[in-house]
């Protein structure tokens, strides 16, 4: 039998890594000559990757963006962001125990992410949790990324596990919205970077710490999903 799969969004959802992406954003915005984006801006543009962050802020100011400057300012960004990695980013608390306790329970695990596959691979690597994940699947690892829902099925199938039997998890909209689209059940975590609060997007459940998430919990999401 396919063993169980439990797949985890990166950003705001495994890892804080608003303190680097911001850092990396104004960077670039100021290469852009833009003004600096504040945390909750941040909350705003995130989520589609950092093409997407540096479109957004600058739609916020108004500013037209020709495709070349938008080239030069996402290179700014990757790099910066890349030279960085992990920077201050850390694991949540309680997420390396929740990992062990999945993988102890014999799950799968799967990382489905908007972020660039290299950089999630990177930065994975460097903070010791590569061995826990049978697949990392980034915004370029498929011609498709969240929220469309085969990012999320590929990547299931990637690392070996089955849709009919997965869990996913995130902390925002793109997430929800992608897992569903999947019929697959969707925990939201309610510390991530998102503008409005993540039950307003009707997740299958909420929970504010890793420790409310075990093999049991999973289990019945499964079951019921069914
Ligand atoms: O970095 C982003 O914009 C989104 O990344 P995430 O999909 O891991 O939340
Ligand atoms: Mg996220």
């Amino acid at each position: 039998m396919t063993r169980p799969i439990i797949v985890f969004d990166l950003d705001g959802t495994l890892i804080d890594t608003a303190p680097d992406l911001l850092d990396s954003l104004n960077h670039s915005l100021a290469a852009g000559e833009l003004p600096a984006v504040d945390e909750a801006g941040f909350r705003r543009f995130v989520g589609h990757g950092g093409r997407v962050m540096i479109e957004r802020a600058h739609a916020a100011q108004n500013k037209a963006l020709m495709a070349e400057e938008h080239d030069r300012l996402l290179k700014l960004f990757l790099d910066h962001y890349t030279i960085n990695i992990p920077g201050k980013s850390r694991p949540y608390p309680g997420v390396v125990a929740a990992l062990d306790r999945f993988r102890a329970a014999g799950y799968l695990m799967a990382v489905c992410t908007n972020k660039y596959e290299a950089n999630s691979v990177a930065l994975i690597g460097a903070l010791g949790l590569e061995n826990y994940f049978a697949a990392i699947c980034g915004q370029d690892t498929f011609a498709f990324r969240k929220p469309d829902p085969r990012h999320l099925t590929e990547t299931i199938k990637l690392a070996g596990g089955d849709p009919n039997t997965a869990v996913m998890v995130g902390d925002s909209q793109t997430d929800i919205d992608t897992a569903k689209a999947a019929g697959v059940p969707v925990v939201a975590v309610d510390f991530g970077y998102t503008d409005r609060h993540v039950r307003e997007f009707e997740p299958t459940l909420v929970i504010s710490h890793f420790d409310t998430l075990t093999p049991e919990l999973a289990e019945r999401l499964i079951a019921a999903a069914r």
